[in-house]
């Protein structure tokens, strides 16, 4: 029987636990490699249908964490299970249901997708129709089957990347671990992908994605992790995130004949900063919609008001402050 992982250790900040059982677990995990730290004490708890980004600077610990998770290195502490499987002592259990889709997925080149995704199913001890069937669905689900006669050496970067999906369906995982899945790929082919992703996770497939492409990873992922020296800094969502770390959730974008608005708007109770931007207007972080309290001090001063727009506080921005301040505390 799987043992029950230990307590979570006190003050150990983790942000609204997933309902239902986890299907990743990970409790103070630590690698270190001799005297270095790469992971220097994570816990992580991600539910069934997520997408949970692992963002942060290189050398952060991503890689090290994913690679812990996937049983592939073995942790110096701590603990993991996914799926109610320890990776290390149950390797084959969490292979069966676990994905990793590194940056490269490797194929065999010279063999066509159809024949690629036979051979992994051989592996993986699925054969006759059943395979053919997966194979089949998989290939449907990716939309690779117009090509599933084609050398995967033909293929470009997008199509190797929905093989490498199709591969994971074709297993029947629950689980998938993607490593830069976009990077080299052109607008058409990224949105592509993450349309699949998003569809997996409607699936209730948990995905966990490392990117430094914020924009991409501010589309699909339903929350993010913020990895700082070998730490999780943060995890939640990017409203979360903008929240917990000052500067308002929405940003307000004024063009206006104001000479000072900052001066203008003074004492306007829920303003967290009155930023100039390069084009003559204004931003405004707020913790809420001060629309209508704006435009009113405006016109009550007789300015005109050109633009006031409102959204919400984008996942680049909030990044950049969590860092700013995680790099002035270091
Ligand atoms: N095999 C290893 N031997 C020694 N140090 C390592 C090894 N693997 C990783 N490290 C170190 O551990 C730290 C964390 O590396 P890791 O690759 O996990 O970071 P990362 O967040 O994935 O970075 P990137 O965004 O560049 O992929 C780094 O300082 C790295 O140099």
């Amino acid at each position: 029987m799987t043992p029950e992982l230990s307590s979570r250790p006190k003050g150990t900040a983790i942000a609204a636990a997933p309902a239902g059982p986890p299907v990743i677990e990970a409790r103070g995990l630590v690698k270190r490699y001799g005297a270095a730290v790469a992971v220097a004490g994570i816990d992580l708890e991600v539910g069934a249908g997520e997408v949970v980004g692992l963002l942060g600077p290189n050398g952060a610990g991503k890689t090290t964490t994913i690679l812990m998770l996937l049983g592939l290195t073995e942790a110096s502490a701590g603990q993991v299970r996914i799926l109610g499987h320890d990776p290390l002592r149950e390797p084959l259990a969490v292979k069966r249901r676990v994905g990793y889709l590194p940056d490269q997925v490797g194929f065999y080149e010279a063999m066509t997708a159809r024949e690629n995704l036979a051979y992994t199913a051989r592996l993986a001890g699925i054969d006759g129709s059943e395979a053919a069937r997966r194979i089949l669905a998989a290939l449907e689900r990716v939309r690779l089957v117009e090509v599933a006669g084609r050398r995967v050496s033909t293929f470009s970067r997008g199509m190797r990347q929905r093989l490498g999906i199709a591969e994971l369906l074709m297993r029947d995982c629950r689980v998938v671990i993607l490593d830069e899945p976009t990077s080299g790929l052109d607008p058409q082919s990224t949105r592509e992908l993450l349309a699949l992703i998003r569809s997996l996770a409607a699936d209730g497939m948990t995905v966990l994605l490392s990117s430094h492409m914020l924009d991409v990873v501010e589309t699909v992922c339903t929350r993010v992790a913020l990895f700082n020296r070998g730490r999780i800094g943060f995890i939640g969502t990017v409203e979360a995130l903008a929240a917990r770390i000052g500067g308002g959730v929405y940003v307000i974008e004024v063009e206006a004949d104001a000479g000072d608005l900052p001066a203008l708007l003074s004492g306007l109770d829920g303003i967290e900063a009155v930023i100039p931007t390069a084009h003559g207007g204004w931003q405004i972080e707020a913790r809420a919609d001060l629309r209508a309290a704006i435009a009113r001090r405006l016109v009550e001063a007789g300015i005109a008001l050109h633009t006031l727009d409102l959204r919400r506080v984008r996942l680049d921005e909030a990044y950049g402050r969590f860092f700013e301040e995680a790099d002035r505390d270091a």
